[in-house]
Order: C-alpha cells, then sequence, then structure tokens
C-alpha cells in the first residue's frame, strides 16, 4: 500500500490509499447527487454537531450539491459541551453554507413535563434530545423540499451505536459503508483540520459521555474486532491471534452486534396469514 492519511496503531490498519480515499470521495459525493436527484429534491438538510461524522458529510454535500443547497441546523442542549457547538458554527462559516443555531432544551423540556416520572433517566432523556433534532430535521426538509442526510458510518450502524428514530431518522447514509477510523482518514484527506478529525467521539446525550467508555472499547478496536470477526469470516479464537485484544473484547463487539439487530432491520410484523 502506497503511504496513507493518518498514522495508525489500530491492531488492524484498515487504512485506505491516497487514490482509494480519492474513489471514495467521489463515490459518497455522487451518492449524494444521485439521492437528492431521485428525490426531485432541492439540496439536503443535516444536523452540525462540531463532531467528525457530520463535518465529512457536510464536506462531501458541499462538493455534490454546492453551499447554497446543504442547510446546516446546529441544535444545542444543555448538556451540549460549547466547544463542540463552536466547532459546527465554525464548519458551518468555513463551508459557506446556510445555517440556523436552534437550542432545544425548551422543546425537549416540554417532553420531561408531559411524563415527568422519565425526566431523570439519563439514557431516556439523552433520546430525546437525539429525537428532538431529528424532527427538526424533518421539518426543515419537509419546507424546502429537501433530504435528511444522515452521518452514521459502519461502526455505529453494526453496533447499533445510534438512537432508534433519532439520528438514524434519515434518509441516506453517505458515510454508512465507512469504519470510524476510514471516516477520519477521509476528513483529513479532504483537509479537515486535525483538532476536528481526531476529537474525541461523543454523542453528546449527557455531560461528559463518550462513545468508547461507553461501547467499552476503542473505536480502533471496534472496527478491527468487526472487520475480522463480525463482517469477516475469522473465528473468535483466530480474531485473537490476529489482533492485540482479548476473546472478551470480541464478546462485547458481538453482544453489541446482536443486540441491536432489530436496529437494521424494518419494524417485523406477523407472517401474513393466507385466510
Ligand atoms: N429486540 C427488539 N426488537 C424491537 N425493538 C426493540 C428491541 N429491543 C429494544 N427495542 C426498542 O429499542 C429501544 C432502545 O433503542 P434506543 O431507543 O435507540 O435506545 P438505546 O439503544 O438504549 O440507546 C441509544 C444508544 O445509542 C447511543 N447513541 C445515540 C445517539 C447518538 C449516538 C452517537 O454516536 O452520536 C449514540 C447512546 O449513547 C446509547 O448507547 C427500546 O426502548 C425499544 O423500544
Ligand atoms: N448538537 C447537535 N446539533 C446538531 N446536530 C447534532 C448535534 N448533536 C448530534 N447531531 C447530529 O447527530 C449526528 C450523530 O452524532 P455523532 O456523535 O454520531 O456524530 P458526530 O458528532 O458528527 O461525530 P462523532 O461521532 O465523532 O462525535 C451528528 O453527526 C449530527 O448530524
Ligand atoms: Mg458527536
Amino acid at each position: 500500500m502506497q503511504q496513507s492519511v493518518l498514522s495508525t496503531d489500530a491492531p488492524l490498519d484498515l487504512r485506505l490509499s491516497p487514490e482509494e480515499l480519492e474513489t471514495v470521495e467521489s463515490h459518497v459525493s455522487q451518492f449524494i447527487t444521485d439521492i437528492v436527484a431521485d428525490a426531485g429534491a432541492d439540496g439536503a438538510v443535516l444536523g452540525l454537531s462540531g463532531g467528525i461524522d457530520s463535518t465529512t458529510v457536510a464536506d462531501m454535500a458541499v462538493n455534490a450539491l454546492g453551499a447554497e443547497n446543504v442547510h446546516g441546523l446546529v441544535m444545542p442542549s444543555e448538556v451540549n459541551d460549547d466547544a463542540n457547538m463552536s466547532d459546527a458554527e465554525w464548519v458551518a462559516e468555513e463551508l459557506d453554507i446556510p445555517y440556523e443555531v436552534i437550542e432545544i432544551q425548551p422543546i425537549a423540556e416540554s417532553f420531561f413535563e408531559a411524563i415527568p416520572e422519565a425526566a431523570d433517566d439519563q439514557m431516556a432523556v439523552g433520546n430525546v434530545y437525539v429525537r428532538t433534532r431529528a424532527v427538526l430535521n424533518y421539518f426543515l426538509a419537509n419546507h424546502e423540499n429537501k433530504i435528511v442526510l444522515g452521518t452514521g458510518n459502519r461502526s455505529e450502524a453494526l453496533t447499533g451505536y445510534y438512537t432508534k428514530y433519532g439520528d438514524q431518522a434519515v434518509d441516506c447514509n453517505p458515510i454508512g459503508n465507512l469504519y470510524k477510523q476510514q471516516v477520519r482518514q477521509l476528513a483529513a484527506s479532504v483537509g479537515i483540520p486535525e483538532e476536528l478529525v481526531m476529537k474525541t467521539p461523543s454523542a453528546g446525550m449527557w455531560v461528559g459521555q463518550t462513545d468508547e467508555e461507553e461501547l467499552g472499547l476503542g473505536y480502533d478496536t471496534v472496527d478491527a474486532i468487526l472487520a475480522l470477526h463480525v463482517d469477516g469470516p475469522l473465528s473468535v479464537d483466530a480474531t485473537v491471534r490476529q489482533l492485540d485484544v482479548t476473546s472478551e473484547d470480541i464478546t462485547r463487539v458481538v453482544e453489541l452486534y446482536e443486540k441491536s439487530k432489530h436496529k437494521r432491520q424494518m419494524p417485523p410484523a406477523p407472517p401474513s396469514l393466507s385466510l
């Protein structure tokens, strides 16, 4: 492989070569162009969090559609880190896209007042913030005849690390085939600043939340186990031999994958009866 963007000490080197990255970049941009054209839409809406997934998708969308056709929403709640929200605004300014900042705390509070006994359940409350953003994305998309761009990557999809009908209530996932470390690599290759590329991933659902703490493993390790064992054909023992991981690490990832199957399917109904 030729020299790649971003060095790695990941247990498995999933880096793409510069030529492959160029191919991925045009493939993702073309995907966005096509999906908007097929929908007969006038552009796209996406939430901007200051994180690397939304920053990368925003960059690809501007390539695909032109800055004036990408509408960003920065939607802080009281638990969001101010620095992330300023990064989100910086991204919109830098890409020169139209954007609004919408404080979602008052909207979320009306949900908490409606079911007060759930209002101190950290996960349920965090999911309300995430789903509130989805409603706003669609409110704007309906009004402007735009589609909603998702920012989900393959690592999140396979571990179920997202809110059902929340951040995955979207019309498409342009970076959905890329593992997290490949998203970072793509981001670096298109010139997104290193502070954003290497920022600690967070869902921003409660103060201090980080993806890797909640997942129980770093993304490089999750990615490697997914690539070899969940997506790939290696057995548990063979995966342990290939990577610097334990069989418990693999069990954790497989458990996340199995438990989240329902998030990757249409809501099931009983089999049809032939009456
Ligand atoms: N077997 C099954 N068949 C059908 N439905 C099933 C089900 N098991 C649960 N459910 C349903 O799913 C619900 C639980 O799923 P859900 O509501 O998504 O909630 P849940 O998976 O419990 O929590 C969301 C997870 O995603 C993470 N997240 C969320 C948003 C963004 C990001 C990020 O990286 O930015 C990460 C968050 O930190 C948390 O770990 C249950 O309340 C139930 O309604
Ligand atoms: N405060 C926010 N304002 C607007 N959109 C948000 C906000 N928080 C999350 N989102 C949306 O939800 C998506 C999912 O969040 P997620 O944390 O997985 O991605 P990210 O923040 O872009 O990157 P990272 O995973 O590295 O933090 C974001 O990409 C963004 O589109
Ligand atoms: Mg984030």
